[in-house]
């Protein structure tokens, strides 16, 4: 396994969960937001997650989720996280905290560095930060779509929790971004994919045997 974190997320197929458990992910992701090529309803989240062993984690990922969506999702009794995706404030951020027990991921969308500044304001309400490129005004989806940030940002930033890199890796490029970040933990959709929504078995393997070997 390798000593950084992985993640795989917006797996919908119990073969990529497979190949994402056995190529040593940490933990695999899961949408809910039926806008994504990647979104699982609940039942399929459930029936996705019976297959992963204890010690990889099972997280979802909402965007601006109510309280009722995240009830259904919680209630699979599948999950060990939420990553919430959208504009949630740390208040919001907070209360979900409190009221699912879960442990809380908030992404924090990246264009400048007071973005990265901006996510000194969610310390003590969450227990990762996911930071990850921001999608253009208007663009379908809030992740996902293979963009990355100029990650020299995250230089000599005093993180307040926890947190991630995401947004544009892939085989060619995650050595550098873990050499320039050292992150503790690396989050990767689209560039293990064939096309949006499709994982690739092979691009799954081929990925986390390269972050080992950086
Ligand atoms: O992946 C999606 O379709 C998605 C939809 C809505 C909100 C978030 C979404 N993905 C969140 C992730 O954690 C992705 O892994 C992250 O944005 C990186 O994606 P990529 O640049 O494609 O590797």
């Amino acid at each position: 396994m390798s000593r950084i974190a992985i993640k795989i997320c917006g797996l919908s197929t119990p073969e990529t969960v497979g190949a994402a458990v056995r190529a040593g992910a940490s933990h695999v992701g899961f949408v809910h937001f039926p806008k994504s090529p990647r979104h699982v309803e609940p039942d399929q989240m459930r029936a996705l997650a019976a297959a992963v062993p204890a010690h990889v984690d099972r997280v979802a990922v909402v965007v601006d989720a109510d309280d009722e969506q995240l009830a259904r999702l919680t209630g699979t009794g599948a999950l060990s996280a939420l990553q919430l995706h959208g504009k949630e404030s740390p208040e919001r951020v907070a209360a979900i905290r409190q009221r699912f027990s879960l442990p809380v991921w908030k992404a924090i969308s990246v264009k400048t560095r007071a973005d990265i500044d901006a996510a000194q304001a969610y310390a003590g309400t969450v227990d990762r930060l996911l930071f990850d490129a921001k999608t253009p005004d208007g663009a379908a989806l809030p992740g996902g779509m293979g963009l990355r940030f100029d990650w020299t940002l995250l230089r000599g930033v005093a993180m307040p929790a926890p947190w991630g890199l995401s947004g544009g890796l892939g085989i060619d490029n995650v050595c550098d971004a873990i050499r320039l970040t050292d992150t503790p933990l690396i989050d990767v959709s689209s560039g293990v994919e064939d096309a949006p929504g499709i994982k690739s078995v092979d691009k799954i393997m081929a990925f986390c045997k390269a972050v080992s070997a950086c």
